[in-house]
């Protein structure tokens, strides 16, 4: 845990009311990016199942590559360092990845026949 000196008194009350008030709007923020994640991954659970019936791998390099490119441009015009969004994005998809390996485990489809 870090250390704060926010909480001691000796910030002047316009400097604590701002802080607070931008605090309030990254707890908004962060609330927003939590249920979206959650979403994403709902979609993505029924892709690795998807992909576990159709005995598809879990990785796709070549979508994540177009997903990487398309990212890149968004956050260059966002004036968001691209190479945090790539980093951020390839954070959750090995996370993705991950999931549709367990999946496709425990569907037992390592090396049984395809489903139609
Ligand atoms: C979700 C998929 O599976 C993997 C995860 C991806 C993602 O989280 O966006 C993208 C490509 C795949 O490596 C997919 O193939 O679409």
């Amino acid at each position: 845990m870090t250390t704060s000196n926010t909480g001691t008194g000796a910030v002047e009350p316009a400097a604590r009311e701002e802080l607070a008030r931008l605090r309030d709007s990254i707890d908004n923020i962060d609330a927003a990016v939590v249920h979206m994640l959650a979403e994403r991954f709902k979609c993505t659970q029924q892709v690795g199942h998807l992909k576990a019936r159709h005995r598809l791998p879990p990785a796709d390099p070549a979508r994540e590559a177009q997903q990487i490119a398309r990212l890149r441009a968004l956050a260059e015009s966002a004036k968001l360092d691209p190479a945090f969004a790539e980093k951020f994005l390839n954070f959750i998809v090995a996370e993705v990845i991950h999931h549709h390996e367990r999946i496709a485990e425990s569907n037992g489809t390592a090396g049984a026949p395809a489903a139609d």
